[in-house]
């Protein structure tokens, strides 16, 4: 159910302007990556790249591959519409849709992939997918009720169990906590530590606490200039990273000497 993600030089362009420069990056199968580096320097970006969603900006365009285990994501005969389905996303501020009851929530995104289910696969789905979010026990007697009834970090749990629902290989979490209080927090990071079990999971996040936490690999991007393009300065175990960089960049940036 989990795939490794190989990024091979890299180019993310919105028109003319080249955001992210020359990123060439390993990711393994069940393993958790975190992305940090400054405002601007191309991490969500390059994250939206892994399953094709900056092209729902016009004029977005890569140079380069993202290999899924074998199959290039980039790949002339490759719908994007299919990767999305394999690469799953959770963003910044949870995003259930707010008329539909949680139970819906949980089936939307197999719905618009045209699935087709019995009523007692849907349910078993709808529990699976809602226990592996951490959230079955809390929300499992009132399934029909609302999905914008549920605080904020329970409506982020239920847009990972959406992500979780469709079966992805890959979930990418473009700073999932960044909205919400200290504790929804901790229960999203135990959640990704549990996650990596069975998905590959890549995360965003300027909390280097939660990258320590949580990453089992940190990927430091940074830019040169404003204007410049973001590139990735560093990458290897988040343990080394945090306490041996390599290169003074990243030296700085995890001892807040800039950022
Ligand atoms: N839709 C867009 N159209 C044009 N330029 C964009 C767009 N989104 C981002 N950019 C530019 O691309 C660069 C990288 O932005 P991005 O949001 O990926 O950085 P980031 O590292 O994720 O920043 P932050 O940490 O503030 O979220 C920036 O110069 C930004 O202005």
């Amino acid at each position: 159910m989990s795939k490794r993600i190989y990024v091979e030089d890299l180019n993310v362009y919105y028109g003319k302007f080249k955001a992210v420069e020359d990123v060439s990056l390993k990711v393994e199968a069940r393993t958790v990556t975190a992305f940090i580096g400054p405002s601007g320097c191309g991490k969500s970006t390059f994250l939206r790249t892994l399953n094709r969603m900056h092209e729902v900006i016009p004029g977005a365009y890569v140079e380069g591959a993202v290999m899924l285990d074998d199959e290039n994501l980039y790949g002339p005969k490759i719908d994007p519409v299919q990767v999305r389905r394999q690469v799953g996303m959770v963003f910044q501020r949870p995003n259930p849709f707010p008329t539909m009851s949680i139970k819906e929530n949980v089936l939307a995104g197999v719905r618009l992939n045209g699935g087709r289910m019995s009523g007692k696969a849907m349910d078993e789905l709808v529990e699976h997918s809602l226990k592996q979010a951490n959230l079955w026990n809390e929300v499992k007697d009132r399934l029909n009720s609302p999905g914008s009834g549920l605080s904020g970090g329970q409506q982020q749990r239920l847009c990972i169990a959406r992500a979780i629902a469709v079966q992805p290989q890959v979930i990418l979490m473009d700073e999932p906590c960044s909205a919400l209080d200290p504790i929804s927090t901790l229960a999203i990071e135990d959640l990704i530590g549990e996650l990596k079990e069975n998905y590959t999971v890549v995360i965003v996040t300027h909390n280097m606490q939660q990258a320590s936490r949580v990453s089992d690999q940190t990927a430091f991007f940074n830019l040169a200039a404003q204007g410049k393009p973001g590139r990735l300065i560093e990458v290897g175990p988040t343990e080394r990273i945090f306490s041996t960089p390599q290169q003074q960049a990243t030296e700085d940036y995890i001892t807040g000497k800039f950022g």
